[in-house]
């Protein structure tokens, strides 16, 4: 039988497929050793759980009276190299931004030690915000890949981690390798990961993007990808300049998405990040492939990409996740891209309010004019259509999108994302009323309030412990 080793005690909040957020008060989970939970139930059949799973009560762990554990948040792209110049240099577009600020410091990362503190820091930060799973982009440097991989399977973090392939770069041509080095280094990459064996630490192909991969690189990293299963992911469609950049660099394509389809880098491991401004007809093909989109929602408005429209991917039915982006997101917390998301959704609901109403003042001129001048030949056509009403992205579905979407996004949702029995218990406790808490808890605020209250206004502060397949991963043990 399965031996006990945590029994919590509380509120549990979580989302399902069918449900953005169930709040679960009095409730009882208890995880085994392998870090899977065995039980969630109510509180009241506390002694007969007991009884079951053969564990003494006194070992159970009581939450605070306002403390509740929510599922662990899933970060489905950033950049850990970038991490170095977090918050600063956001001034020029994507293209301009990479050239000036993004390659020179990402050339720098051959240093090991230069890699080595970077990513210590980086894993220990988003550890601390409540990232329990983070889709790393490194550098196309081999061996200090290998060493953030290290670091997170150290930490105890989940992490997907990317060698980044790049053999064109026509505005920093010292930062790129050749097509072969990048093949090769990728296969070593792969195998070196695989070798250490880690639980939770994988390897993903990451072409960088189209506009500084060959199409043989491409298609040889499909191919890759193919042969040994494994997760991919890039950028696409993130703003207008860059898509330019594809279309001419890649006549013979339908669109950018044409691209990563022919040469195999669309599959159900894929994700990619922003999809600003996919058209619908490749969000189709998103749909049928089973490939994700990270919505970046900081990084959109910080390089002043364009906003993605939520509601729209989800029309479409194509898996969605949260990006934090670093550093093209200046903030490393998914409680940020949460807020970002609420906001751009908003942003985008005005817009629509106000082209609905000019929309509607012209459609009634429109037909004050057909009446007076009785002309009736083809007067529909006059009639300008109406948008559909448009409905914002609530703090709930952005929760939803933080936890399980994520784990949606990277295929390991039937790993864990939330708290049904069996999947791993990827976890944070919160306390909102911790001493240096930076919002109030008023006496008797409802439990959905107070949640929304942390997700509006909470941070790392809040944050008491964090949960990875069981394990406590923050606070930080001393000796690390
Ligand atoms: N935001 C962002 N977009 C990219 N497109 C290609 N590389 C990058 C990057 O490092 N950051
Ligand atoms: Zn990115």
């Amino acid at each position: 039988m399965d031996t006990v080793q945590h029994v919590f005690k509380g509120t549990f909040i979580h989302s399902t497929q069918r449900c953005a957020m169930e709040v679960f008060e009095n409730h009882i989970l208890g995880t085994n050793s392998a870090g899977k939970i065995l039980f969630f139930e109510d509180a009241q059949q506390q002694t007969k759980l007991a009884q079951k799973w053969a564990f003494d009560e006194s070992m159970i762990e009581e939450l605070g009276k306002n403390e509740f554990f929510m599922p662990g948040m899933v970060d489905t792209h950033i950049h850990a190299p970038q991490y170095s110049f977090i918050g600063t240099g956001m001034e020029r577009p994507l293209l301009e931004w990479l050239e000036h600020t993004t390659f020179p410091i990402e050339d720098t990362y051959g240093d090991l030690g230069t890699a080595s503190n970077v990513y210590n820091s980086v894993v220990r930060r988003t550890l601390k915000n409540g990232t329990t799973t983070a889709c790393y982009f490194a550098t196309i440097h081999t061996d200090a890949s290998i060493v953030l991989a290290d670091i997170a399977s150290h930490y105890g973090q989940r992490a997907f981690i990317g060698k980044i392939c790049m053999d064109s770069n026509n505005t920093y041509p010292q930062y790129k390798e050749s097509t072969e080095e990048s093949i090769k280094e990728t296969q070593r990459f792969v195998e070196a990961l695989n070798k250490k064996k880690y639980d939770r630490v994988k390897p993903i192909v990451t072409p960088r993007f189209a506009v500084t991969c060959s199409e043989k690189l491409l298609n040889e990293l499909g191919n890759l990808a193919e042969e040994h299963q494994l997760h991919i992911q890039s950028h696409i469609s993130e703003s207008l300049a860059e898509i330019k950049e594809v279309l001419n660099q890649f006549p013979n394509y339908k669109n950018y998405t044409d691209v990563y389809d022919r040469n195999k880098l669309l599959t159900d491991k894929t994700v990619m990040a922003h999809g600003c401004h996919l058209s619908n007809e490749e969000l189709h093909v998103f749909r049928e492939r089973g490939a994700a989109i990270s919505h970046c929602p900081n990084s959109n408005i910080s390089l002043c990409s364009g906003f993605l429209d939520v509601r729209n991917i989800l029309k479409h039915k194509v898996k969605l996740g949260f990006g934090t982006d670093v550093a093209g997101g200046y903030s490393i917390s998914l409680l940020d891209t949460i807020r970002k998301a609420v906001e751009t959704s908003k942003i985008l609901f005005m817009e629509k309010q106000k082209r609905q109403k000019e929309t509607n003042e012209i459609n009634k001129l429109q037909k004050e004019k057909l009446d007076t001048d009785k002309v009736n030949v083809n007067g529909k056509d006059s009639i300008l259509e109406m948008e559909t009403e448009y409905k914002v992205l609530s703090i709930e579905e952005a929760f939803q999108l933080a936890t399980l979407g994520g784990c949606e996004a990277l295929s390991i949702d039937h790993i864990t994302g939330n708290f049904e029995v069996g999947k791993e218990f990827d976890a944070l406790l919160i306390n909102p009323e911790t001493t240096d808490s930076p919002f109030e808890v008023f006496s008797n605020i409802p439990k959905k309030d107070m949640i929304q209250r942390f997700l509006y206004l909470g941070d790392d502060r809040n944050i008491k412990a964090v949960y990875v397949s069981g394990r406590c991963v923050v606070p930080f043990p001393n000796n690390s």
